[in-house]
């Protein structure tokens, strides 16, 4: 199947509905549960029933390098990108450990990492040897763009046959929150200074050098356009990353499956983005996990309308903060198979 053509249902409003009232007829306060009530509903949406499972569940971690890094926007020197998708499946880094901690599957693809990876554990399909400098040339071909898109589409329908009942989105690329930040720019009709944030921590002057990379690159491609860009493949190719693209792609298998997805930090939402713009209505099916403390959060969350269940000032990417939802979700499972009913306890309530 196509990406860009798959079948996106609404959320079963019937289901939400039955969610609701078998939680309100739990032996707790009503609507006690606070936000975990929400998370279980749009649940139900998502599967169309009340009756789901959250596992298995996978995360798929899209590695690339980014040619932009080179006009000194990141902190990172970028071979920590080759570095650390090795480091990931042996299981040492961030999102690595955390997936171990909470049961969830995760392999590493490497679509552009700028050299070639000792390890048979990484899942290998190299649509090219790093972007091109965004600030210079376009970052990929439009073709390329596709590819990326394609690739991160077949490989979330493949966790989806291996049986997941939930995938979550992860990067891994130096130099990639300048992408994100263009790429949310270009669609969103912003400016550098409204979506450029410290990436992986670099300086106030490092800050503002980012900034002018971004609005010079937004310039190059012709998309500094006040009113926004309609065109995700154009913005993909001209200001993207490949690694981005893929895991836009890996969002839609979830919108075309009727499963979950759950994003992570500010890469993930350049992502979603990207993803709502190929195929509106896909955040329906995107479970907003954490809010990055990257600085341009804020403006694509809220024009995505998804708010984070989890504000904990972390900016770590490679799906690490996907992965704290998890408990989460266990947690909602547990309450619906294990709980008591108000019935059953024979309590009555007078508000
Ligand atoms: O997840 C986030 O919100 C996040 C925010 C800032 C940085 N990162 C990670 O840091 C890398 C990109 O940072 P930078 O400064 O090189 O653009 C990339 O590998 C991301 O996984 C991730
Ligand atoms: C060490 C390191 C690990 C990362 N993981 C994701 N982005 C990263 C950036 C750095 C610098």
């Amino acid at each position: 199947m196509k990406y860009n053509e798959i079948q996106l249902l609404p959320l079963d409003k019937v289901s939400m509905q039955a969610m609701q009232d078998k939680i309100d007829n739990l032996a707790k306060p009503v609507k006690g549960l606070g936000r975990l009530e929400e998370l279980a509903d749009h649940l139900a949406g998502i599967y169309r029933t009340t009756a789901f499972d959250l596992r298995p569940r996978k995360c798929l971690v899209f590695a690339a390098d980014n040619g932009v890094v080179h006009e000194g926007v990141s902190a990172s020197p970028q071979k920590i990108t080759a570095i650390q998708a090795v480091n990931m499946m042996n299981n040492h880094t961030t999102v690595a450990v955390l997936a171990k901690a909470f049961d969830c599957a995760l392999q590493v693809y490497d679509v552009g990492i700028k050299a070639d990876l000792h390890s048979p554990l990484v899942k290998v399909h190299k649509i090219r040897y790093e972007t091109g400098d965004m600030l210079k040339e376009p970052a990929m071909t439009i073709s390329e763009a596709e590819e990326a898109l394609q690739y991160g589409f077949d490989m979330g329908m493949q966790a989806f046959d291996e049986g997941n009942q939930v995938i979550a989105t992860g990067e891994l690329g130096m130099g990639n929150t300048t992408a994100a930040s263009a790429i949310i720019a270009a669609l969103l009709g912003k400016s550098g200074q409204q979506v450029v944030g410290r990436g992986s921590n670099i300086s106030d002057k490092r800050l503002a050098h980012k900034i002018e990379v971004v609005n010079a690159s937004l310039q190059r491609a012709g998309l500094d356009n006040k009113e926004g860009n309609q065109d995700p493949l154009k913005v993909l190719s001209e200001v993207g990353a490949l690694e981005l693209g893929a895991m836009a792609g890996a969002m839609l298998a979830a919108g075309a499956r009727h499963k979950p997805v759950l994003l992570d930090g500010f890469l993930s939402y350049s992502a979603a983005l990207l993803a709502n713009t190929i195929q509106p209505g896909l955040t329906n099916y995107m479970i907003p996990t954490h809010r990055s403390k990257e600085q341009g959060s804020k403006i694509v969350l809220d024009a995505l309308e998804l708010n984070p269940y989890i504000d904990i000032n972390m900016c770590v990417g490679e799906g690490s903060g996907a992965m704290l939802l998890l408990p989460w979700l266990d947690g909602v499972k547990a309450i619906l198979t294990n709980m008591n009913t108000l019935q059953e306890m024979n309590f009555n309530f007078i508000p």
